[in-house]
């Protein structure tokens, strides 16, 4: 069965209803090889992918249940508003043979239906809504690791875990099963994504009024942290009530440092979280120290989302310089519940407060340690805090000692391997002939790791170039 959309058209609103087709759009032609022994026939609709708030989505789908409703109501009768509708969208030419078609559509119990949810609307270049919502919701269905892959350079704001290519997910909501495959479009954006929801024809109400609205209210859980890590504020001294959940999708998969290094911090972590025990049969409070330091861009910010995500803590983001007294200290320590991560970032800064009447009331990093030493035994449990810098060598290493900082972890200029991983999060290539002379490169300038991603964000889609402009990028560098 094929209906195709010419004519579709209809004035402000082209899309509202949109039938799409799997012969080529704007083929009118009665299909040359009907093929009625078919069991199984397919239908696709393609979801009005103009529309990009939720709320109009799910008026949008709204809209267009009615129609298909209005459309199922004539099953029986074939009659007027199959007419009516064949009228305003189809030219007068091809409505026989459209009616004809959608009747067959209607009564045979064994069609299957597909709906098309492309990446980019036509003539778009941002992603469609929906989209994305699936995206967001497929990735708490896919289970398999080895199928998990994050991608960090498409989207920061979400967690984009994706399908591989013809992959397909059975879905199951209210008790009706739907399949979700993913595809490679070739229209209207040759090359991006979509999405082919398959169902039982006789469960598309329910599919088009409670499955898909249910999806982009369920992404928008998903992304407002039912699940996710928050970053909390300290706003005038006191722990802001309001959260901002933690969108940085970065995780230890992604995070470009040496694997030795990535090995040991994850071997720590793990060595922390599963040692309740321990720590209670040495008497210790259950808590564990980083120091994280590095020149800028070289990833700190991205190995602290790293922990959080791998140990699924909140983050508390403590700004000392807004912290005026140890009461206020207290109460904000005492406020933070287990299972979180405290970050000062750049604590050197509190190395030494300018003796004025009003900055000598602000915390010095030593005292802050010393105050901290005292309090963590009433604090509740399970706690990370970690401590970031660009020059650690400015510090009292007596400030730094074991039991108060347990490990110290130096974030460097890129290395080939770090490289590596790069190339592999934002182009999706392992091995390419230009990596020997980019090794060699790497060797003899310091760059940064952001400074290797700018680079390979600038030409996506298109690899060997995108390796071409950093290949220029690091030359210029080794010529300063
Ligand atoms: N090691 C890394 N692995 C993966 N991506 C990285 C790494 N380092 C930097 N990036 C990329 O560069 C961006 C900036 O890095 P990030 O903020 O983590 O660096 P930083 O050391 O915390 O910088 P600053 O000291 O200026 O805060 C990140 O969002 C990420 O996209």
């Amino acid at each position: 069965m094929n209906i195709t959309n010419s004519g579709c058209t209809r004035g402000s609103n082209p899309s509202s209803l949109f039938l799409g087709t799997q012969r080529p759009l704007n083929s009118m032609d009665p299909d040359p090889n009907p093929n009625p022994t078919n069991k199984i026939n397919r239908d696709r609709v393609r979801i009005p992918n103009a529309i990009h708030h939720p709320s109009s989505y799910v008026a949008s789908f709204a809209a267009f249940a009615m129609i298909t409703r209005n459309v199922a109501n004539d099953v029986l009768t074939v009659g007027k508003e199959l007419r009516t509708l064949a009228d305003e969208f189809i030219p007068r030419e091809y409505q026989d043979y459209y009616l004809h078609e959608m009747k067959k559509l209607l009564v045979n119990k064994d069609t299957e239906f597909a709906i098309i949810i492309d990446e980019y609307p036509p003539q778009s270049n941002s992603p469609d809504q929906m989209f994305k919502a699936v995206e967001t919701y497929l990735a708490t269905k896919v289970n398999e690791p080895c199928i998990r892959k994050v991608n960090v350079c498409k989207n920061k704001e979400t967690l984009a875990v994706r399908m591989n290519e013809n992959e397909e997910i059975i879905d199951e909501f209210e008790g009706v099963q739907v399949k979700w495959r993913l595809a490679t479009n070739i229209e209207p954006q040759s090359g991006t994504k979509r999405y082919e929801l398959t169902f039982h024809y006789r469960h598309r109400f329910m599919v088009l009024e409670s499955y898909l609205p249910y999806i982009l209210d369920r992404s928008d859980e998903i992304k407002a942290g039912e699940s996710g890590l928050k970053l909390h504020m300290i706003d005038n001294g006191y722990l802001e009530p309001k959260t901002i959940v933690l969108n940085n999708p970065m995780t230890f998969e992604t995070l470009a440092i040496e694997p030795e290094l990535k090995k040991s911090i994850i071997e720590d972590l793990n060595g922390f979280q599963n040692g309740k025990e321990y720590y209670r049969r040495i008497g210790k409070a259950w808590k564990r120290g980083y120091l994280i330091y590095g020149p800028s861009g070289t990833g700190k910010s991205s190995l602290i989302a790293s922990m959080a995500n791998h140990l699924n803590y909140d983050v508390y983001d403590v700004d000392l310089t807004e912290v005026d007294s140890d009461s206020q200290l207290k109460s904000i320590l005492l406020d933070m519940p287990g299972k979180s991560i405290l970050v000062f970032e750049d604590f050197d800064q509190l190395q030494n407060p300018i003796r004025d009447d009003k900055e000598s009331r602000k915390m010095s990093f030593s005292r802050l340690l010393s105050f901290m030493d005292g309090i963590w035994s009433c604090c509740e449990e399970e706690r990370i805090f970690i401590f970031t810098t660009k020059c650690a060598d400015k510090l009292d290493p007596e400030v730094l000692r074991p039991g108060r900082v347990d490990m110290h972890i130096q974030m460097s200029y890129c290395t080939f391997s770090a490289f590596k991983q790069l190339a592999f999060n934002y182009l999706e290539v392992e091995e390419h002939k230009l990596f020997k002379h980019i090794k060699e490169l790497l060797q003899s300038v310091n760059v940064t790791p952001a400074d290797v991603a700018g680079e390979l964000m600038k030409c996506r889609k298109d690899a060997t170039m995108s390796l071409e402009k950093l290949v220029a990028y690091l030359e210029t560098k080794t010529r300063l």
